[in-house]
């Protein structure tokens, strides 16, 4: 397993608990989302799993350990992008490879391959201000991806894009996904995005209570899963 989470509780300092009793076991290679309402507490658990806050009670095991703090094997990507506006295309993906001190030959020609999966090789010079927001969040992804680690973890990332790009960075991360045999964690309040990306559904509802799904139940009519999340997501359902 690459993270087993037993018993996982978390409140922030002035805050009421987010996270009650979690359980969760992600293998290598799955595809996971995170569904849930607005302050479900998607995004904590997330950075739970980055090693970015650490629970109150249980713990997250990552790779038969605990996960202590941030790790190369676990990168995380925003809604946001993050990408540094003062750099260009080619230094913001030439970064994390130089702060791993890759010799500048095996720097350029990771640089050169990403920007052929990222079909962007004619923007190698320009800076992200100067592009649109797909092909920021496309660059965006190949940097995380830059030193090749086990884990991603997608925070909303194309939540701020119109549904035709939207759509298209969809089939763009699968086939990233597929291509990098990765384990990915997506964050995400959309049930269609959650099917469409995910083989397994960690859902937090709204009265605390989680539990989990799993596409191959339902290979035979995904619209029965997208009802049952939908179900599970609604303001009145109580069901554990
Ligand atoms: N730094 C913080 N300090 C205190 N409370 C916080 C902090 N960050 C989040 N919260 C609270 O924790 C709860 C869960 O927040 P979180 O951002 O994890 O939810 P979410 O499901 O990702 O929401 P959204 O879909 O709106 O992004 C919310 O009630 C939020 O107000």
């Amino acid at each position: 397993m690459v993270y087993e989470i037993s018993q996982l509780n978390f409140s922030y300092p002035d805050g009421k608990p987010v996270l009650k009793d979690i359980h969760l076991s992600i293998g290598a290679g799955e595809h996971w989302a995170i569904i849930g309402r607005s302050g479900s507490g998607k995004t904590t658990l997330l950075q739970l799993l980055a090693g970015l806050l650490m629970p109150d009670q249980g713990h997250v095991g990552y790779q038969g350990g605990p996960l202590s703090g941030p790790c190369e094997g676990i990168q995380m990507v925003f809604q946001s992008y993050g990408l540094f506006p003062w750099k260009t295309v080619s230094d913001n993906l030439d970064l994390p490879l130089r702060l791993k001190g890759i010799d500048r030959k095996r720097r350029q020609r990771a640089i050169q391959e990403m920007l052929g999966q990222l079909q962007l090789e004619e923007y190698a010079d320009r800076y992200p201000q100067t592009l649109s927001g797909g092909q920021r969040q496309r660059i965006a992804l190949g940097r995380a991806m830059m030193t090749r680690p086990e884990v991603l973890l997608l925070d909303e990332p194309f939540s701020a894009l119109d549904a035709f790009t939207r759509e298209r960075l969809q089939g763009f991360l699968l086939d990233l996904l597929d291509n990098n045999n990765m384990t990915s964690v997506l964050v995400t309040h959309q049930i269609e995005e959650a099917v469409r990306l995910a083989d397994h559904f960690f859902l937090l509802q709204p009265d605390g209570n989680s539990f989990i799904l799993h596409k191959k139940q339902y290979s035979n009519d995904l619209s029965q899963l997208k009802a049952r999340i939908a179900l599970a997501l609604s303001e009145d359902n109580h069901e554990a």
